[in-house]
């Protein structure tokens, strides 16, 4: 496949490896100053760049009928948007807050666990994520994908960064030097405590999932999501 990397930081330069042991081809690396691109040359294009670039990159390849991978997290308020985008222009297109199959398991064991502590008032869920110190966005958005599962399948109501009484689930986003990402749900009672946890021990398990979600899509028309990708019903 040809594939075009919008962004190629530290996500863009992993998926570069990742797809080209995959034997793909990297046709285009593209940044804030990337003045043309030849989409006729691209058969997907996968974005990895900013929170306040990836929706303008994610139409222009809509626009242009590429199908595209977004990884970028804390763009979300333009998800809904994006989707029309994409319905309208008969493209296709995923979203994941994160490509790697380990944090999909731990989504769908998040979910399992919530609806069997929903009637249980005596826990009281948290949950913290810890990233390293130049990520832009806070919470992660795995964090804010497992909180969703975890609203879905019980009576809270949202979530907040930090302290939370009102029926919130409370996040703490900790940023340490060259964390690449970890993530925990904590139910607490007073008597004791359960505990799931993520730990990314690098990228390459998101660049991979990322890959594998380009390999997927293409051909394909629709919006859909690592669910549909990795068959976990
Ligand atoms: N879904 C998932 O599985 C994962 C998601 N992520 C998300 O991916 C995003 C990127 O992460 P990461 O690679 O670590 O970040 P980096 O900061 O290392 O890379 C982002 C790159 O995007 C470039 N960029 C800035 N503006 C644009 C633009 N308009 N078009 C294209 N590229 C642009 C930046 O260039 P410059 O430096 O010149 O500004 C930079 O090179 C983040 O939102 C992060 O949260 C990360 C890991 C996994
Ligand atoms: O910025 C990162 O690095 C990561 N971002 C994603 C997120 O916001 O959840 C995924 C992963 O945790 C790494």
């Amino acid at each position: 496949m040809k594939i075009a990397l919008f962004g190629y930081g530290k996500m863009g330069k992993m998926i570069e490896q990742t797809a080209i042991k995959r034997n793909h081809t990297i046709v285009a690396k593209i940044d804030v100053d990337t003045k043309e691109i030849d989409f006729s040359n691209i058969d997907v294009a996968i974005d990895f760049s900013q929170p306040d670039a990836a929706f303008e990159n994610i139409k222009k390849c809509m626009e242009h009928n590429v199908p595209v991978i977004s990884g970028t997290t804390g763009w979300l308020k333009d998800y809904d948007k994006a989707v029309s985008f994409c319905n309208e222009h008969k493209g296709a297109f995923i979203y994941a807050s994160n490509y790697s199959l380990g944090v999909n398991i731990f989504f769908e064991l998040n979910e399992y666990l919530a609806k069997m502590m929903k009637t249980l008032d005596q826990y009281k869920v948290s949950m913290e994520e810890i990233h390293h110190t130049q990520k832009l966005d806070a919470p992660s958005g795995t964090a804010i994908t497992l909180a969703e599962g975890i609203i879905k399948n019980t009576d809270y109501k949202g979530w907040k960064l930090e302290e939370a009484t009102d029926g919130h689930i409370p996040i703490l986003a900790k940023r340490i030097n060259d964390v690449p990402g970890t993530h925990s749900v904590n139910y607490e009672s007073p008597v004791d405590s359960i505990e799931i946890k993520h730990t990314a021990h690098n990228r390459e398990g998101f660049a991979l999932g990322a890959v594998v979600a380009a390999e997927w899509i293409v051909g394909k028309t629709g919006v859909f999501t690592m669910k549909d990708v990795l068959n976990l019903g």
